[in-house]
């Protein structure tokens, strides 16, 4: 298997897409894309203001066109929002050309994770573990329906998760580093082919 046009992250908040994104990307020689990033920076404001003002709708609505836009873009890992899963027209513009990986972790995880970041406007409440767990009921599936790799990132440091990965989406062994980036640069000039 040669490597795939996009990786695609999908999970909860506090799986890592964001962190171990970057890091695949590195690895990979792809572009790394974080479609909240992109969301926020488009809007000129964070999501937590986002949500105050256009609502959760709003919020969504802005991701499904995000993803959209994105579902063009080759030669890329992608880290989504954690609820892109939840609109039924977002799943194909996840999977197009893409091996999704669903970074799946505990609850605790999460909550530890999340603990001290203020950017996450649904955790900003009384009761953020009931929160991740409600919302780890109805997504959990919807991940794992769409993805093509389940990959547990508890207890696992972000680099032993990024080698796992690698391990995963490209069994080849043993493989350079710069055999990948080489198979990364040629699927990232299918970007200008294809908007070109
Ligand atoms: N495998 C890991 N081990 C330890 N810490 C991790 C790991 N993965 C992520 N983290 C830490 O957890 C925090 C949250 O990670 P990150 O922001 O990447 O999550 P996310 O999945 O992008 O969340 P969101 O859906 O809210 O964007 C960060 O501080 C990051 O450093
Ligand atoms: O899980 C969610 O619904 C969210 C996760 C974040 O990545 C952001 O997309 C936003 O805070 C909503
Ligand atoms: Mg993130």
């Amino acid at each position: 298997m040669s490597l795939p046009k996009r990786v695609v992250l999908v999970g909860p908040m506090g799986a890592g897409k964001t962190t171990i994104g970057r890091m695949l990307a590195k690895e990979l020689g792809y572009r790394f894309l974080d479609s909240d990033r992109i969301i926020e920076e488009r809007c000129g404001a964070n999501i937590p203001w986002i949500f105050d003002v256009e609502g959760e709708q709003g919020f969504r609505q802005r991701e499904t066109a995000m993803l959209d836009e994105l579902s063009n873009e080759v030669g890329v890992v992608l880290a989504t929002g954690g609820g892109a899963v939840m609109r039924a027209e977002n799943h194909g513009l996840l999977k197009k050309s893409s091996v999704v990986v669903y970074l799946k972790t505990s609850i605790e995880q999460q909550v530890e994770r999340t603990r001290k970041d203020r950017n996450r406007p649904l955790l900003q409440n009384e009761d953020p573990e009931g929160v991740l767990r409600r919302l780890f009921a109805v997504r959990d599936p919807l991940y794992t329906e769409l993805a093509d790799i389940v990959m547990y990132t508890d207890r696992k440091s972000p680099r032993l998760v990024v080698r796992q990965l690698v391990n995963r989406i490209n069994p080849k062994t043993p493989r350079h580093r710069r055999q990948r980036r080489k198979e990364g640069r040629q699927n990232a000039q299918g970007i200008t082919r294809a908007q070109g």
